[in-house]
């Protein structure tokens, strides 16, 4: 089993989420330079956290146009598992991966702080160490991580099951004032591809992985994700 976690110019949570797969989890994983585009088939592939080309036009925009993204749109047809973090999010919805985008935050500021998510989805690659209706804590940091799509959309995701998280209070309420960001319908988990094989989400589940850091409840995803590989191959 071997992951990749690419680094874009800009990219910040690249090496955070290396260390939590190859150090906290114990799989092999590559940190790839996108220039280098994919050189293997990756089981499963993590576009990181940061502020790809400074956020510049949209966040996530310019790093969803270069080659590299190719490989990755290829690895997701295949069904592999490819997962984006924050900026990971941003530029998974920019290259289509997702419907939907992400945008400038209702209160138009950087947020960073922690938040609570209720699972939605407890069977998709992603989210199987979880069960339906967990609440867990997590730290966001973002501008632009209000996800919006149009009501048609949102509709089918939620009847496909393809929410995977929404931001709620400490009991699992999911109100507007448990809503960070103003996300429609306080969602911030998106399954994508068709197997449910792409997962993308505004909080850091890298910064959650080990209790040192306030909260573990993270872990699972990746944790979800080795699973998947280890019984689907
Ligand atoms: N932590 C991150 O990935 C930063 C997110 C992002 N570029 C924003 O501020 O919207």
């Amino acid at each position: 089993m071997r992951f990749a976690v690419v680094q874009f110019g800009g990219s910040n949570c690249d090496r955070d989420t290396h260390h939590v797969l190859a150090e906290v989890c114990g799989v092999e994983t590559d940190l790839v330079w996108y220039k280098d585009g994919l050189q293997q088939p990756y089981d499963a592939v993590v576009l990181p956290g940061g502020f790809s080309y400074g956020d510049y036009l949209r966040a996530g925009a310019i790093a969803a146009r270069t080659p590299v993204m190719q490989d990755i749109l290829r690895h997701a047809k295949e069904g592999r598992l490819i997962l984006g973090i924050c900026n990971g999010a941003q530029i998974g919805s920019e290259a289509g991966l997702v419907p939907g985008t992400f945008t400038l935050n209702a209160y138009p500021k950087f947020i960073s702080r922690h938040v609570h998510l209720r699972v939605e989805n407890d069977t998709s690659p992603f989210t199987s160490a979880y069960r339906k209706g967990d609440v867990i804590k997590i730290p966001i940091a973002h501008k632009e991580g209000r996800y919006v799509a149009p009501p048609g959309v949102v509709e089918t995701l939620n009847r496909e099951g393809r929410v995977a998280f929404r931001f709620c209070d400490e009991e699992g309420q999911v109100t507007p004032e448990s809503n960070p960001n103003g996300s429609v319908e306080n969602i911030t988990g998106i399954l994508g591809g068709s197997a449910c094989n792409v997962m993308v989400m505004m909080p850091h589940p890298e910064r959650a992985s080990e209790t040192v850091l306030g909260s573990d409840a993270g872990i699972r995803i990746f944790n979800s994700m080795i699973t998947h590989i280890e019984q689907h191959g």
